[in-house]
């Protein structure tokens, strides 16, 4: 049976354009959109009406880089896929790229299929995996073509993090070869962890082991040195590539360059590089922990690049990087040592919130906001224009947004399974009202009403960035 809803009376905003016009969804996806008052819009008729009056009318969020559940320095990130899906929605985020785990001396289909279990029939909107390469070798480079055709189009390789994630450059190197030839898309976490690791190794020889440690050893210089040097493999390979959570301004200018000479290279990056600093890090009492993330927070000086590099598209897309832990039981791991400190930072319901106040502020435009949170990440990931935009023949993931709410950010009213806020107290102007998914109304106007298993595997097509 057609189910029928109508969105009257809102601003629609896509990363192209904006326009006074009602939005009919039939059947979960959008069927048309028309102005205000036409006659095509007057002869509309549904069985749900929604007043957007004063309201944006958005595409739903896709956050391209969530870890949900993942295992890290000997506990798991505290948001479970039904959470953190959940909270995803509260914060108008209609799609999550997760990263599926391979385990070293593990194939990639046993860290696929566990991610697969994780999330099955518990997720309150879509959902999507990238794959993160950890045993590079014969074996897994043929797994890649797989994947690929299987809708699992990128994967995550890391310079970082010796003896667990990391990889050597005769890895990255033969992993870029293979994902030019099968379309895949590289996302390098772009640090060099073997320098980092000698740095830990003195700071903690020399009694520094409070929060802030972390980010002193994690120089900008060993973020950009990384950065250049993917660059440069992935020239060789002949593949495209995406470096995640860039946070210096170093790394931001190699991205720079490389994009002026043309290269296929883009970059992401995340509220926390944003909004927050190493002042965060220098917290008393190991507050400081709470921030503890890599790549690190940066002083704020460099959080103008990072405007500039969104402004100007040297970096595309922002995500959240979306990895809790408590403070309690789970930070606390590290208390005399930074580096047993899991690292991530919660997110993923703060984002679209943190970039309209980056709107309000005048860092970006309307559309850019869309473009950087929704459009580019779903071009990016072969996901449009299913997702990303408001089109017909989309899917109707739609959120009515009231850019003129106030809301006061806090661990209290957040909807994450995590016991503090990364922004605890900042109050933004903006708030999502109701988010659709797929038609189906999971957030009403404040009131959680989705449910969990309603959100899907969605399987990817190639990058659609590149031309
Ligand atoms: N970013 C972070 O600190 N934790 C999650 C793992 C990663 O993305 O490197
Ligand atoms: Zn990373
Ligand atoms: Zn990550």
């Amino acid at each position: 049976m057609s189910t029928r809803t109508l969105i009257r009376g809102g601003l629609v905003i896509t990363a192209a354009d904006e326009l006074h016009a009602d939005v009919l969804i039939e059947d979960g996806r959008i069927a048309a959109l028309a102005a205000h008052g036409s006659d095509v819009a007057a002869g509309w008729t549904a069985e749900r009406t929604i007043d957007a009056t004063d309201r944006y009318v958005i595409p739903g969020g896709v956050d391209a880089h969530t870890h949900m559940e993942l295992p890290f320095g000997g506990t798991a990130a505290s948001d479970t896929f039904e959470t953190g899906t959940r909270a995803a929605a509260w914060g108008g985020t209609t799609t999550i790229v997760d990263f599926a785990v391979q385990s070293v001396g593990h194939s990639l289909r046993e860290g696929l299929d566990t991610w697969y279990a994780k999330a099955d029939g518990v997720c309150a909107v879509d959902y999507a995996f990238h794959m993160i390469l950890s045993d590079v070798d014969e074996h897994s480079l043929k797994e890649m073509d797989k994947l690929v055709q299987e809708g699992i189009t990128s994967f995550k390789l890391f310079m970082a993090y010796p003896g667990v994630f990391y990889s050597d450059d005769g890895r990255i190197l033969r992993a870029m070869q293979r994902a030019s030839g099968n379309g895949g898309l590289i996302m390098m976490h772009a640090e060099n962890g073997i320098a980092i690791d000698v740095l830990v190794e003195q700071a903690l020889a020399r009694g520094e082991t409070d929060p802030r440690y972390h980010g002193e050893v994690r120089k900008a210089l060993l973020e950009a040195e990384a950065t250049h040097r993917a660059i440069q493999l992935a020239r060789v390979a002949g593949s495209p590539l995406y470096v995640v959570h860039v946070s210096a301004e170093e790394a931001v200018a190699e991205l720079a360059a490389a994009r002026d000479k043309g290269l296929p290279v883009f970059g992401e990056t995340c509220p926390q590089y944003l909004f927050l600093s190493t002042d965060n890090l220098a917290e008393p009492d190991f507050e400081g922990a709470k921030y503890v993330c890599s790549t690190p927070l940066r002083p704020k000086e460099h959080q103008e690049a990072l405007w500039r590099g969104l402004r100007t598209n040297d970096l595309q897309v922002v995500s959240t990087d979306h990895c809790p832990f408590c403070f309690k039981g789970q930070k606390e791991l590290g208390r005399g040592d930074f580096s047993k400190i899991p690292n991530g930072l919660p997110g993923v319901e703060n984002r679209m919130d943190l970039l309209h106040q980056a709107v309000v502020d005048g860092h970006i435009s309307r559309r850019r906001w869309i473009e950087i949170a929704c459009a580019t990440p779903a071009r990016m990931f072969g996901l449009y224009p299913q997702k990303g935009t408001l089109a017909p023949g989309a899917d109707a993931d739609v959120v009515v947004y009231d850019p003129h709410a106030r809301q006061t950010l806090s661990a209290a009213t957040h909807h994450m399974n995590v016991d503090y806020s990364a922004y605890e107290g900042r109050t933004v102007t903006g708030r999502v009202e109701s988010v659709l998914s797929r038609g189906e109304l999971v957030i009403d106007h404040r009131t959680f009403t989705g449910r969990a298993g309603h959100g899907s595997f969605v399987p990817r097509s190639t990058c659609q960035y590149l031309n």
